[in-house]
């Protein structure tokens, strides 16, 4: 049996008299590289809110290695293990890019947040920003201010940051957003090799990146699962193309 890391059941989330997201059962196993597609509105946010707890769901459970976190605030969620890409949003847009690896990997070993000054002292965390630093591509840039950072850095650092939590689970948003061309390899080939161990949901709308990236793609329609299969499946699917392919450069 293949294992399961991360698995909503029943998910249903209402807005008003809006259904979001309907009775949405999801399993993502271990290893997965799995993507997440459907059109606009069709309730990926919200559905990658409600796993990562920034929305409370209206009903059904999320687990994560079979234990049920539905209850559990974000913070709690990373500490387990369920980790979304970071955004390089105010937080990080002062400090530079070693500083901000060091601010996430102090907070994992519970040294707590240092807003002015993050300090170095975690044990091994030279060693573990170097590695961060060359398995993203970021050594040539350690000392630029993150809000400096040309789009493609940005988003590797987004996930060095995320991977510097040492996820059981990565969720990755639109990791390619806003990237020229010309660096989207980059960004690929970092994903590409992120560690198997390592489960992976990939929320995107660029179909390249999915059909480059993922093994696995659910596709979700008016905020309810509409199908699921491997690439191959779901590149064929009339039905999906219908929906969502149709008007997509791969339909
Ligand atoms: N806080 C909210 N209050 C009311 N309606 C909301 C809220 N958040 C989302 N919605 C609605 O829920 C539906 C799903 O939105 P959601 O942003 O999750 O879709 P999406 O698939 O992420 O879309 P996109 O691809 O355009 O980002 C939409 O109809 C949206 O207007």
């Amino acid at each position: 049996m293949t294992a399961v890391t991360l698995e909503t059941r029943n998910l249903t989330k209402t807005f008003g008299a809006l259904m979001a997201t309907t009775d949405v059962s999801f399993r993502l196993e271990k290893g997965a590289r799995h993507a997440l597609i459907g059109p606009n509105g069709a309730g990926k946010t919200t559905f990658i809110n409600l796993l990562t707890g920034v929305l409370k769901p209206s009903d059904g459970s999320v687990m994560l290695e079979g234990k049920d976190i539905t209850a559990l605030r974000r913070e709690g969620r990373v500490q387990r293990g369920l980790v979304r890409t970071f955004q390089i949003n105010q937080l990080f847009a002062g400090l530079n890019v070693v500083e901000s690896l060091a601010l996430v990997i102090n907070e994992r070993e519970g040294q707590g947040w240092r807003w002015l000054k993050p300090a170095f002292d975690a044990p091994g965390i030279d060693d573990e920003i170097a590695g961060l630093l060359s398995d993203f591509g970021l050594d040539s840039v350690f000392d630029q201010p993150c809000s400096a950072l040309p789009y493609g850095k940005q988003r590797l650092l987004e996930i060095a940051l995320a991977v510097a939590c040492r996820p059981k689970v990565l969720l990755l948003d639109e990791p390619a957003a806003g990237v020229p061309e010309a660096d989207r390899k980059e960004v690929m080939s970092r994903l590409a090799a992120l560690p198997a161990d390592v489960s992976i949901l990939l929320i995107e709308h660029d179909m390249d990146l999915v059909f480059n990236f993922a093994n696995r793609i659910s596709v979700l329609v008016a905020g309810a699962l509409f199908a699921e299969g491997s690439v191959e499946e779901i590149s064929k699917d009339q039905r999906v193309k219908q929906v969502y392919l149709g008007g997509a450069a791969h339909a």
